[in-house]
């Protein structure tokens, strides 16, 4: 008889309960997580609907797939793996160069131990380093003047940032091209959802001019000895969902990406050379008025060797508004969700995670 727990989310309306087996992860079927070929995805636009279709059934499902030829070159995800490793590699007042407490906006380095995302689970056994939307950055912004000097957005000033990593041989410039590649693969995915949602593929195109885009390095240290799969250890990252639209997740070759199944199953999310992970975040679940699933998953990193991921996080303009897409709602579907900027949404819920107070 299978036996079930529960996991605790945060929400902005108050904690919300899963249902969760308490069984070992199982491997998922080839349904539960596919692997999608994007490789024509530069193609017509019959070619964009076949792979919208697969998005489609993956998004109403589990919510996860892989994607293969997704067009970053495996050379510059290897260099930005190198400087990640670099980066993490050095003492802590090196680190602290660039403490997430130098900057306004979740930018920067966390050190292990700094976050919980999980309340009712451990603290989250990793290190961080984020790098937020500038449209410095944003290679389809030929003139950055007007965001930065328009007091409605709040761009970090990276410089601190910049400086305090410039002994590590490009990592800069890495970074920021590594940032770039998926911002436009990201850009190219919303095109897909808006498909796999019936809608026109620039249906999105107007609130992803100047997205919430964050890219992170992520470091789980491994333990000193290998821990049993059942031993109490603190989660590398607790049970949650993402927060914004669409995530795509490059993760080293160790394993301990685990994602809830439809059936309220772990599923052991393990690598796959030449892949991402793609999965919703919460906003495109609310906007999708809950077909698409925003699904609960955690990293354990059991063994004696670090894990390295690289997440890359896609939201929608922070000044923009938005509803439940038109083709999500009929009589028996009335929208569930008012419309909301999704700024400060992205805002609250950062905030939440962080176990902040949320401005009015
Ligand atoms: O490191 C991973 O594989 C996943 C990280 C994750 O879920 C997150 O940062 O939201
Ligand atoms: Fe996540």
């Amino acid at each position: 008889m299978a036996q079930y727990t529960q996991v605790e989310l945060l929400t902005l309306s108050g904690p919300e309960f899963r249902r969760v087996s308490t069984a070992p992860p199982r491997l998922p079927t080839e349904d539960e997580i596919p692997v999608i070929d994007l490789g024509a995805i530069d193609g017509d636009l019959e070619a964009r609907k076949n792979i919208a279709a697969q998005v489609k059934a993956a998004a109403e499902s589990t919510g996860f797939f892989y994607i293969k030829n997704h067009g970053i070159p495996e050379a510059l995800i290897e260099k930005a793996l190198e400087n990640a490793k670099t980066f993490f590699n050095q003492t802590d007042e090196q680190k602290d160069l660039v403490s997430h407490k130098r900057f306004k906006h979740f930018n920067g380095y966390h050190g292990v131990g700094s976050t919980q995302v999980n309340k009712r689970e451990t603290k989250d056994r990793k290190e961080t380093f984020s790098l937020r939307y500038n449209p410095t950055n944003d290679p389809t912004i030929d003139d950055p003047t007007p965001f930065l000097t328009n007091e409605r957005y709040t761009y970090s000033d990276d410089d601190t940032l910049w400086q305090g990593t410039s002994h590590i041989t490009e990592f800069k410039e890495t970074t920021i091209k590594f940032w770039q590649t998926r911002l436009t693969l990201a850009r190219k995915m919303i095109r897909i959802f808006a498909l796999a949602l019936d809608m026109p593929e620039n249906y999105f195109d107007d609130v992803t001019t100047n997205p919430g885009a964050d890219g992170l390095y992520v470091h789980y240290p491994g333990s000193a000895e290998p821990v049993p799969l059942n031993a109490e250890t603190d989660v590398g990252i607790g049970s949650h969902t993402d927060i914004q639209c669409v995530t795509l997740l490059w993760q080293d070759m160790s394993g301990g990406l685990q994602v809830l199944s439809a059936s309220d199953e772990w599923l052991d999310a393990r690598p796959i050379a030449g892949t991402l992970v793609v999965n919703i975040g919460d906003f495109l679940q609310r906007l999708s008025n809950n077909r698409f699933k925003s699904t609960v998953h955690r990293v354990y990193n059991r063994q004696t060797t670090s894990r390295y991921s690289m997440p890359f996080f896609l939201g929608f303009n922070p000044d923009s508004v938005c509803r439940v897409v038109p083709t999500c709602v009929d009589e028996e579907h009335p929208a569930l969700y008012e419309p909301v900027s999704c700024g400060k949404w992205h805002r609250d819920r950062l905030a939440l995670s962080q176990g902040r107070t949320i401005a009015a």
